[in-house]
């Protein structure tokens, strides 16, 4: 199959900022009219209607089992092949997938943002430009509370004893480590306009030299 897009990996810790910093590189790049495509990991966790919503609340969500990754890289594949997708969409307040899906078409960028994706080696193997966003752990942490409770309808308790059990152990394990696979490290997140530049450029050629061919 002939890849017809771009495909940038953007990872890093929980709230380090991996939305944003697409997001910065997208406005680099927005005289460029190409529909660019911005897929998140977060749509990719495993469907769990068979559990109970306090049985879904107890699970693990920083551990690469839950998410569909099969599902993620085929999709990647049928994008850059220039086939539309039906992307899954996830609800954090009910802890599982909706029924619906969204429908997304192919596009010569396609930006992918997750905490896990550089975990697993045929995922990593995808992508033309690797991205870690590297944010210091107190500011991911309270950027996550805030954000957590107001937008994804959690209590200040449950995002406290979820990061001790899960999410800071899985950081450390998974996430972390997973850093030595970036091309390019970004400090400080969306903070850290030269090295948003410096991607989008990187971009910008990779897209010019794909028109001239
Ligand atoms: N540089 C920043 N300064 C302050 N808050 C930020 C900054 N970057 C992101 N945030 C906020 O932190 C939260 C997580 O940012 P986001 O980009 O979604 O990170 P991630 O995708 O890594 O979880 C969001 O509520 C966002 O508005
Ligand atoms: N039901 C869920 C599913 C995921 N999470 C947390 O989301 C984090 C990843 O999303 P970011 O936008 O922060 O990268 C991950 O750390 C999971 O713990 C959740 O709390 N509930």
């Amino acid at each position: 199959m002939k890849s017809k897009s771009i495909v940038v990996g953007i990872a890093g810790g929980t709230g380090s900022g991996k939305t944003s910093v697409a997001h910065y590189i997208l406005e680099y790049l927005k005289n460029y009219e190409i529909n660019p495509v911005l897929l998140e990991q977060d749509s990719y966790y495993v469907k769990n209607d068979h559990l109970s919503f306090s049985e879904r609340v107890e699970l693990n969500y920083d551990h690469p089992d839950l998410i569909d990754f099969p599902l993620l890289i085929q999709h990647i594949k049928e994008l850059s092949a220039g086939n539309e997708i039906a992307k899954p969409i996830y609800d954090f307040k009910i802890y599982n997938r909706k029924n619906e899906v969204e429908i997304v078409k192919p596009s010569k960028l396609i930006m992918v943002e997750g905490i896990l994706l550089f975990t697993l080696e045929e995922l990593r193997s995808l992508f033309d430009v690797k991205v870690f966003v590297d944010t210091d752990d107190d500011e991911r942490l309270l950027r996550r509370i805030e954000r957590d409770m107001k937008e994804r309808g959690r209590s200040f308790d449950s995002i406290k004893d979820q990061y001790r059990k899960t999410v800071k152990p899985m950081h450390l394990e998974f996430v972390e480590p997973s850093k030595r696979y970036a091309d390019v490290i970004i400090p400080r997140g969306g903070n850290n306009k030269i090295g948003i530049k410096m991607v989008a450029t990187r971009l910008k050629h990779l897209l010019s030299s794909m028109n001239n061919t």
